[in-house]
C-alpha cells in the first residue's frame, strides 16, 4: 500500500456538490482519490463529500467498485496486498493515509456492517458487549446498559431480551443482522457502512433493517452500498452512481432518481443496463 498525496485541505467546488445545504456537517472529503488492484485501476478520480447524519447511498452495476470504496473509508481495503492508492480521504478534515494517522482510531469511530450476518459463535449478550470489553470496560452494571441500549437502538430488545445467553447463531438471519448494528452501536461509531446489509434478508427482515438505518441516522453518518435502487431512492438522502470506478452522478435521491443529469444514470436507473 502507498499513498502517493499528501492531502491538501482544497474547498470542494465543482459539480459533484453543488446541492449541498451550507449548515450540512461534511463528515467524508474524498479528494482525487484512486486506488489500483496491482495493474487494474478500480477507482478513478473520485471527488466528493459525504454529510453527516444522512444516509448516504452508493449504486452500481456489478464490478462499478462500490464495496471498495466503502472499504477505503475504514482502510479495511488496505488488507489487500496488492492495493496501491493515490488522492485523500479526509474524516473530519484529517487525513486518513496520513503516515501519523491512527487507524485504530478511525476503525473505532467508523463501524462497519457486511452483507451477510456475521456475528461472533458467543452469546447474544457476548456479541454486544464484545466492543465494549475490548475498549476496557469491566463493570457489569456498564455492560448491561450498553447492550440493552445498543439492542433496543438496533429494534431487536423486545424480541431478545428473554434470550440474552443463548447463542446469536440460533436467532433469524434477520435478527442477525440487526445483532451486528447492536453490536456496532455498542463502540458508539461516529459513521455505520454498510455493505448491502439486506441482500441475504427476507423482504419483512429487509423492511425492519431499511427502518432502523432511518432511525439511526438521526444519531449516526450512513454510507450504504446497494444493488437495490428502490432500496437506495426509500431509505438515502443522498445518491452516488458509480460506473467503471468513476462517479457519474452525486446528489440528493430524489433528484438522482426523478431528474438525472447524466444519460448513463438515466439509463442505469430506468434499467437499461446493470
Ligand atoms: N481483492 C481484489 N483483487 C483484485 N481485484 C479486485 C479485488 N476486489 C475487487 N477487485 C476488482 O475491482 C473492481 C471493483 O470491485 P468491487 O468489488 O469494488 O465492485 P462492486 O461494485 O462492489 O461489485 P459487486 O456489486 O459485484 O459487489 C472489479 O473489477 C473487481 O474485479
Amino acid at each position: 500500500m502507498s499513498v502517493v498525496q499528501e492531502a491538501k485541505r482544497v474547498p470542494i467546488i465543482g459539480m459533484m456538490n453543488t446541492d449541498f445545504n451550507p449548515a450540512d456537517k461534511i463528515i467524508y472529503s474524498i479528494q482525487n482519490f484512486n486506488l489500483w488492484y496491482g495493474e487494474k485501476q478500480a477507482l478513478k478520480e473520485l471527488q466528493f463529500d459525504i454529510p453527516a447524519n444522512q444516509v448516504t447511498a452508493i449504486i452500481g452495476p456489478s464490478g462499478c467498485g462500490k464495496s471498495t470504496f466503502i472499504k477505503t473509508l475504514n482502510r479495511m481495503v488496505e488488507l489487500v496486498p496488492s492495493v496501491n492508492m493515490a488522492g485523500s480521504i479526509l474524516y473530519n478534515e484529517q487525513n486518513i493515509f496520513d503516515p501519523k494517522y491512527k487507524v485504530e482510531e478511525l476503525r473505532t469511530n467508523v463501524g462497519m456492517v457486511f452483507q451477510k450476518p456475521n456475528p461472533f459463535p458467543k452469546s447474544v449478550y457476548e456479541n454486544v458487549a464484545y466492543g465494549p470489553k475490548i475498549h476496557g470496560i469491566k463493570k457489569k452494571k456498564v455492560l448491561d446498559e450498553i447492550v440493552e441500549k445498543s439492542l433496543k437502538g438496533a429494534t431487536l430488545w423486545e424480541e431478545v431480551k428473554d434470550r440474552l445467553t443463548e447463542n446469536a447463531f440460533g436467532l433469524s438471519g434477520g435478527q442477525q443482522q440487526r445483532l451486528c448494528i447492536a453490536r456496532c452501536l455498542a463502540i458508539e461509531p461516529e459513521v455505520i457502512l454498510m455493505d448491502e446489509p439486506t441482500s441475504a434478508l427476507d423482504p419483512i427482515s429487509t423492511l425492519k433493517v431499511e427502518e432502523l438505518v432511518q432511525n439511526l441516522k438521526k444519531e449516526f453518518s450512513i454510507v450504504i452500498v446497494t444493488h437495490n435502487m428502490q432500496q437506495a431512492a426509500r431509505i438515502s438522502d443522498r445518491t452516488a452512481f458509480f460506473l467503471n470506478g468513476e462517479v457519474v452522478e452525486y446528489s440528493n435521491t430524489d433528484k438522482l432518481f426523478s431528474n438525472p443529469t447524466d444519460k448513463r444514470t438515466e439509463d442505469y436507473i430506468t434499467g437499461r443496463f446493470g
